[in-house]
């Protein structure tokens, strides 16, 4: 449905930034999250797929006919694909009923109307249809922007940070509306997402960016827990990079001699019998777990370890740790 293949773009007043040889495809039905730290390049590759600036080399296909960008085609956006940018685009005037209904044919009113109540009440928007969208929160004029793209029956959604203006409540209810949405018609999805937890709990595959380029594509669990490198983990959270080195001594644990090791704080375990004696520098709640730091001689770094366990230790304590799981990593 969407092929990437060995896209390069440069903007030609910006010499420290390209995006360099970028290759994926994306199959229908798919949910496909692109991470990386801020400029990155995720929405230059997103503006290129919609077709809103010309790449120097390379091309894009979608549903086997190449994308263009506006020196070949003015108006942006290859039919059956819909990109809802961060700023939503809205009508500010009109209602929100006319928001969407543009997108729609005339050609069967009654369907026409039927169709965008649908989508309404999907998005939990269906109270404000009679409201203009200048009057609406930031959050209720992101689902207005989505009800929009969804209205048309797209093959392929480009969402820029879907979720940022929603609370944890409404977030959550979108997500599965989504995931509903894409079991339920194929749909395609594409989001740029800062945020790791929407990455991995609602993407089939992530593509990672850094510095314009592909570093890692993978399913979430293949990427969080076999990141390619310590930039692809610490997009994934708080982690513990040590030396392998220093962990072999201290664990004695077989790893190999020099490089990187990825350690999750919920890869170690404290006990108050036994284990690699360790101490207690500061307890943070979290809710659902407590995160400690913790001190180990000979280590090098302080470990961030999370503890189910909430009020069990507290600063100054002297525990013993132990390592479940670690993976090697480059640097
Ligand atoms: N129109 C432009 N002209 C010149 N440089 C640009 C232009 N748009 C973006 N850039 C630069 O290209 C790089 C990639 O930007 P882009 O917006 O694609 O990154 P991003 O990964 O989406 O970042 P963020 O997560 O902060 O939104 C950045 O260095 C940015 O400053």
């Amino acid at each position: 449905m969407l092929v990437i293949r060995n896209l390069h773009k440069q903007y030609p007043n910006n010499q420290q930034f390209s995006l360099n040889n970028v290759n994926c495809e994306i199959g229908k039905g798919e949910i496909v999250s692109l991470v990386g730290a801020s400029g990155g390049g995720k929405s230059t590759l997103l503006k290129l797929i919609y077709g809103m600036l010309d790449a120097d080399s390379g091309e894009i296909l979608f549903n086997d006919k190449r994308v263009y960008g506006p020196s070949v085609n003015l108006l942006p956006g290859a039919k059956g694909m819909h990109f809802v940018q961060q700023d939503y685009n809205l009508n500010p005037y009109a209602k929100v009923y006319d928001n969407i209904a543009p997108v729609l044919p005339n050609t069967d009113l009654e369907f026409k109307k039927n169709r965008i109540h649908e989508i309404l009440e999907l998005l939990n928007i269906f109270d404000l249809k009679d409201k203009q969208a200048i009057n609406l929160s930031g959050g209720q004029q992101q689902r207005v922007a989505i009800a929009r793209a969804l209205a048309s029956g797209p093959d392929l959604l480009l969402l820029d940070e879907p979720f940022s203006n929603l609370d944890v409540i409404l977030k959550n209810h979108l997500k599965r509306d989504l995931e509903a949405l894409v079991e339920k018609t194929g749909v395609s999805i594409l989001m740029v997402t800062h945020d790791s937890n929407d990455a991995l709990s609602l993407s089939h595959r992530i593509i990672v960016l850094q510095n314009g380029q592909v570093v890692q594509v993978g399913c979430p669990k293949e990427v969080y827990n076999r990141p390619k490198s310590t930039y692809v983990a610490r997009l994934f959270g708080a982690i513990n990079i040590l030396e392998a080195s220093a962990f072999s001594k201290v664990f004695n644990r077989e790893v190999p001699k020099s490089g990187k090791l990825l350690i999750h704080p919920h890869d170690i375990g404290i006990s108050s019998v036994s284990g690699i004696p360790a101490k207690i520098l500061k307890t943070e709640y979290n809710g659902s777990f407590e995160l400690i730091i913790a001190e180990v001689e000979g280590l090098g770094r302080k470990l961030q370890i999370n503890y189910p366990y909430i009020g069990r230790f507290k600063a100054g304590d002297h525990v013993f740790i132990s390592v479940m799981s670690f993976a090697e990593v480059e640097e």
